[in-house]
Order: C-alpha cells, then sequence, then structure tokens
C-alpha cells in the first residue's frame, strides 16, 4: 500500500548540508502497525513528515495507494493529506476549544456541512471513549484525554494511514498502555494502517506487526517484531531489545554473580513461544555434570507471539559447559554467552 524508494533528505545548513534521511527504502501492507525506532536525531520526523508533505524529500519516490505523493502542491496535496491523520506528542490541540469543537476543526476546513458534522463527531467521540467530556476544554483534560481527542481529529476525514510522532511519550506508562490499546482497536475496527515513530521499544513490542530500525538517516535493519527480539542483527538493536527484556538489574547481578563464580559462564537464552524453559533446564542438569544458576528472567508479549529470555550461569569443567551450551542450541534455544571468566 506504501511504497517509499529511495528517499532522502538533505537540509542545507549555515555550516555544510544535513542528510537527515540517507536513501531509505521500505514497503508497508495495507492495514499494518508499523514502527520506526530511533535515538534522538536518527532522522525519524524527518522522514514521517515526509508522509503527508510537511517535508519534501531531496531525491526519491513515496506511493500512497497507488498516488505519488512526492512532488505534488497546492490542492492535489491538501486532498492527499485527509488521507493521512497524524498525531503528535504534545497533542496540538486548539486551546480555545472544546473536545467537540477540535474533532469538528478539520471536518470545517474540508466543507463538510454541519448537518453531518454533528453525527460524525459524536461517532468519534464514541470511538475514542471520551463521552461526557465533549464540552471540556483541552486544559482541563488529561494527558491520555488529548491524545484522544488528536486521536479523533486525525480520524475525522477518514484516512487511509495515521502517522503517530511520538504519540505517547508525553504519558505515563499505564495511559501510554490505554493509548496503544486505542490504536489497535482502531486498526481492528477501521482496518487503518499505522506508521509510528518512537525511541520506546516497548510501544514496538505491544502494538507493531513490523519494526525498522533507523540509525543516523538509515534502516539498519527491518523485520516482523518477534523475529527482531529473536535474531537482533545490530548492536543499535541489541540495545533497543534490552530496554524491555533485560531489568536494570541484570548487570549488577551479573557483575556480582561473576566476582562470586569466577570461573561460571553467564549465557543469555532466549525462547520463542511455547519452549518450555523449565523443562530444558531440568532436562540439562540431568543430562550434563554442570550446575544452573538461574539469574533473571522475564516474558514479553508482542503480536506475533511470546519471547522470552533468561539469564543463567553454568558452572562446571570447560568441556561440559561447552557441551551444555550445544545442547541449549540444539533444543531451539537462542543462546548468546554474555560474558565469562
Ligand atoms: N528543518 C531542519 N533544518 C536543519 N536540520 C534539521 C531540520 N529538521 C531536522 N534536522 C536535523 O535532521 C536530523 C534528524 O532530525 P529528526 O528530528 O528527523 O530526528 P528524530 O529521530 O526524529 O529525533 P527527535 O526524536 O529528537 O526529533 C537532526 O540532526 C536534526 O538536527
Amino acid at each position: 500500500m506504501i511504497n517509499v524508494q529511495n528517499i532522502t533528505k538533505v537540509f542545507t545548513t549555515k555550516s555544510e548540508p544535513l542528510t537527515a534521511v540517507n536513501h531509505v527504502n521500505f514497503t508497508i501492507d495495507e492495514g499494518e502497525i508499523f514502527g520506526i525506532i530511533g535515538y534522538s536525531g536518527a532522522g525519524k520526523s524527518t522522514l514521517i513528515r515526509m508522509f503527508n508533505g510537511l517535508e519534501t524529500p531531496t531525491e526519491g519516490s513515496l506511493t500512497i495507494a497507488d498516488k505519488d505523493i512526492t512532488n505534488i502542491r497546492g490542492k492535489e496535496l491538501r486532498l492527499a493529506r485527509r488521507e493521512i491523520g497524524m498525531i503528535f506528542q504534545h497533542f496540538n490541540l486548539l486551546w480555545s476549544r472544546t473536545v467537540r469543537g477540535n474533532i469538528s476543526f478539520p471536518l470545517e476546513i474540508a466543507g463538510v456541512p454541519k448537518a453531518l458534522r454533528g453525527k460524525r463527531v459524536e461517532n468519534l467521540i464514541k470511538l475514542v471513549g471520551l463521552e461526557g467530556r465533549e464540552d471540556a476544554y483541552p486544559s482541563q483534560l488529561s494527558g491520555g484525554q488529548k491524545q484522544r481527542v488528536g486521536i479523533a481529529r486525525a480520524l475525522a476525514n477518514n484516512p487511509k494511514v495515521l502517522l503517530c510522532d511520538e504519540a505517547t511519550s508525553a504519558l505515563d506508562p499505564q495511559t501510554t498502555d490505554a493509548i496503544l490499546d486505542l490504536l489497535v482497536d482502531i486498526n481492528r475496527k477501521l482496518g487503518l494502517t499505522i506508521i509510528l515513530i518512537t525511541h520506546e521499544m516497548h510501544v514496538i513490542r505491544k502494538i507493531c506487526h513490523r519494526v525498522a530500525v533507523m540509525d543516523s538517516g538509515k534502516i539498519v535493519e527491518i523485520a516482523p517484531v518477534l523475529d527482531i527480539f529473536r535474531h537482533p542483527k545490530e548492536e543499535i538493536t541489541k540495545r533497543f531489545i534490552g530496554q524491555v527484556t533485560e531489568p536494570e538489574e541484570t548487570k549488577e547481578t551479573i557483575d556480582h554473580l561473576l566476582e562470586k563464580y569466577p570461573d561460571g559462564k553467564i549465557a543469555k537464552l532466549s525462547f520463542i513461544g511455547d519452549v518450555a524453559e523449565q523443562a530444558i533446564i531440568t532436562r540439562l542438569i540431568r543430562e550434563l555434570p554442570v550446575t544452573v544458576n538461574i539469574l533473571q528472567g522475564k516474558v514479553s508479549q508482542t503480536r506475533n507471539g511470546a519471547y522470552g529470555t533468561l539469564f543463567i550461569h553454568i558452572e562446571g569443567n570447560p568441556s561440559d559447559i561447552e557441551a551444555a551450551i550445544d545442547f541449549l542450541n540444539k533444543n531451539q534455544v537462542g543462546v548468546e554467552v554474555v560474558q565469562n571468566d
């Protein structure tokens, strides 16, 4: 449905040209929730802003539903923008208008007659769960409620695509989850394609089907979310995954254990889906003369299934430890020795 080909954006700055997005290629299917993750300055905002003409690419093309939106201007661009809604980190609401007034605004701009607007606004308020708050002003709303208004406003003209620019970054964890659940609900109900940018792997893990990892203007890795969890290739991807799979205290625990047991090896095991980690560890201890200490474990749920990590410390003589790692590898467990000696 969406085809991004060789998209590049170079900004002219006082000192030298700055390449914010550097020859990026990918496609997005209709109805997909597609995440783009990267640290600050990676080029995510610039990339997403090219989807609705807020930035013009220096090179490359971008087609949405077979329509090339790269170089359109004026009326054509305004019409194309109606097909693409956008929500923002800081909501960008009109402070002098009520909830109803904010949601109605894009309909007024599009010239929808008043008689039709009322019904449409009521439906949108219901869709995002803001019944009873229709007459409140943004200053009277919580962050989560403000973003619900942002979502309703973005959906007012029945867009095919919703762009989310760090839409949950200003919200607390509980409100973030509620807004993410709402996005999934809307994606299911309306078949809407959602493209979101974030620096939080939690957001990707919770709702995205696929993810692209962006670094210095380039897409360095792109895959279904569960595959990325299972086989991250790039160092930066591993760091993002660590945000959700590794409890913060893991490093301290590992350091402590290395001091306590200087001879062992510490391994990070990855389990996908229903692989029963308990049974594998039990068999490992029975079959090989090694001792296993379980340090930390966590299971994360993604849209495509569960992903678990377990940190263990293996003690024994070196050949038995090697045999233990072999055993784990043969049992469809991802094994990464994180540190030894
Ligand atoms: N209008 C502009 N003029 C000059 N440079 C810009 C402009 N907009 C963005 N940049 C630069 O392009 C690079 C990418 O910025 P961008 O905002 O796209 O990154 P980002 O990944 O979204 O980060 P953040 O989350 O901090 O916004 C940065 O080095 C930024 O300073």
